[in-house]
């Protein structure tokens, strides 16, 4: 079993004029990833930031967070060399943004990232698991990507073990809703890698809120491996 419980705050619930030091106080509550969701007002109802922010991130936080770069965007494929040369180390893709996941995936390599890929609420794992040996992480979608603070969809928690189920051994990550109130359904399914927003950046003690949230996962984990 090589994956491991790791949290990734997303910033886009924070106080967006301070996202440095936002992204900073985060790495000190003890996030393990930073999560940082890119929106072009077109493949989802809402805009955030592209790459140039991306970039000042990296130079203000220094080499070592682990940017994921959740792209949700309509053109996945414009902005693979923009993010790698920004700092970006994962770049999370949705699946049903192209029409050539192959190629992509092939271009993401090149310019040395690891590769995510996302899928919607109502797409089905069917359609993902084509592609899951080529990858390093699968992000099932809790809620219909867009927006912060919305309600975790909890039937998707049979993609999240089904995809356990068929790959041992892959990253898992779920975004959407999920907080100290839904990450046992997360870890009970197989979730490896938990985004959180408005559950961390709301928190008064965020650094309590991302230990739970890992210490759950990391039980799970466990569990899962004595079962086997
Ligand atoms: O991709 C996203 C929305 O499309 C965000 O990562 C997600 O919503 C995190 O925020 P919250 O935990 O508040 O739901
Ligand atoms: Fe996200």
């Amino acid at each position: 079993m090589a994956y491991s419980a790791k949290i990734g705050p997303s910033i886009l619930n924070s106080d967006l004029a301070c996202l440095g030091a936002e992204c900073v106080r985060m790495m000190e509550c003890g996030a393990d990833y930073l999560h940082l969701d890119v929106m072009d007002g077109h493949f989802v109802p809402n805009i955030t930031f592209g790459h140039p922010v991306v970039e000042c991130l990296r130079k203000h936080l220094g080499p070592d967070p682990f940017f994921d770069m959740h792209m949700m965007v309509s053109k996945p494929e414009q902005w693979v060399e923009p993010m790698a040369a920004a700092g970006a180390n994962q770049y999370t893709f949705h699946l049903e943004a192209t029409n050539n996941p192959g190629n992509l995936i092939k271009e993401i390599r090149q310019n040395c990232m690891k590769v995510g890929l996302a899928i919607k609420p109502w797409t089905s794992v069917e359609e993902l698991a084509p592609w899951a040996g080529q990858i390093d992480m699968a992000l099932v979608m809790t809620v219909e990507p867009g927006f912060g603070g919305q309600k975790f969809m909890e039937d998707m928690m049979p993609k999240v073990s089904w995809l356990r189920s068929q790959f041992p051994s892959l990253d898992i990550e779920v975004d959407g809703g999920v907080g100290p109130d839904t990450i046992h359904k997360c870890a009970d399914a197989g979730a490896n890698m938990i985004v959180s927003g408005s559950a961390i950046m709301k928190s008064e003690d965020p650094r309590s809120v991302i230990a739970l949230l890992r210490s759950v996962c990391a039980e799970a984990i466990q569990k899962r491996s004595l079962d086997r």
